[in-house]
C-alpha cells in the first residue's frame, strides 16, 4: 500500500517559500524612507503598494483611470487589483524576502491577501507618528503626487484611522506588531 504524505505548504508562491513583512503606518509616517534603510542592511526587496499602483496608472492599463481617481480621493483601491500587482512583483523577483509597504490598508485587503496567496506576514512594522508631523512631511514631500494636498491628506488620515488601524490591531492581538516611533518633537 502507498503511504500518502499530505504536505501543507505555507507561505508558498509558486515553488518559492517567501518571508513577508508588512510595513504599515499613516500617510507620511516614513514607511518608504525606512524601507530603503532596511533593504540596505537586511537583504529584503521593497515593494510599495502605492508605487505599484502609480506604475500601473503610468503604464496605461485599463484600470489606470479608476486607480488614479481612487488615489486622488484617498480611497482604497479594490483588493484584487493591488494583490495581483504584489503577487506579480514577488513572482518576478528572485528574492524570497519582501517588505510590503502600505498594504494591507483595510481588513478586506488583509483577508483577501491571506486567502489568495496563503501568505501570512512574519511580523508587521508599524510606524507611529502624529498627524501634525505627518501633515508637515506630506506637504513638504514634493514628489508631485496628486494626493499630497491638504484636502486629500485629511481624507487619507480619516481612512487610515477608520480602515487601516484595525489591521494593525488585528496583528497586535497576534503579537506580530513591532511599533516604531521615529521623530523627535523638534524635527
Ligand atoms: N524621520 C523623519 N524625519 C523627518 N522627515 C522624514 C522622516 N522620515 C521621512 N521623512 C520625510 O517625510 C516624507 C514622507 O516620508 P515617506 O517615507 O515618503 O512616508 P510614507 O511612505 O509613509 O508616506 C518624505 O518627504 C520624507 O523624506
Ligand atoms: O494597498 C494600497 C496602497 C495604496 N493605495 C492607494 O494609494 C495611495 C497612496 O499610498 P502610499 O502608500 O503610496 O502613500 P501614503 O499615503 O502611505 O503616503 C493611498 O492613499 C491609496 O489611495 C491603495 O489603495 N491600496
Ligand atoms: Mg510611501
Amino acid at each position: 500500500t502507498a503511504n500518502i504524505i499530505l504536505v501543507v505548504a505555507e507561505n508558498m508562491l509558486g515553488d518559492k517559500k517567501v518571508t513577508v513583512v508588512f510595513v504599515l503606518g499613516g500617510p507620511g509616517s516614513g514607511k518608504g524612507t525606512q524601507c530603503s534603510n532596511i533593504v540596505e542592511h537586511f537583504g529584503f526587496t521593497h515593494l510599495s503598494a502605492g508605487d505599484l499602483l502609480r506604475a500601473e496608472i503610468k503604464s496605461g492599463s485599463e484600470n489606470g483611470t479608476m486607480i488614479e481617481n481612487m488615489i486622488k480621493e484617498g480611497k482604497i483601491v479594490p483588493s484584487e487589483v493591488t494583490i495581483k500587482l504584489l503577487q506579480q512583483a514577488m513572482i518576478k523577483n528572485e528574492n524570497d524576502k519582501f517588505l510590503i509597504d502600505g498594504f494591507p490598508r483595510n481588513e478586506e485587503n488583509r483577508a483577501a491577501f491571506e486567502n489568495v496567496t496563503k501568505i501570512s506576514p512574519a511580523f508587521v512594522l508599524f510606524f507611529n507618528c502624529s498627524e501634525e508631523e505627518m501633515e508637515r512631511r506630506l506637504l513638504g514631500r514634493n514628489e508631485g503626487r496628486v494626493d499630497d494636498n491638504i484636502e486629500t491628506i485629511r481624507k487619507r488620515f480619516k481612512v487610515f484611522v477608520e480602515s487601516s488601524l484595525p489591521v494593525i490591531e488585528y496583528y497586535d492581538a497576534k503579537d506580530k506588531v513591532k511599533k516604531v516611533l521615529l521623530h523627535s518633537h523638534n524635527d
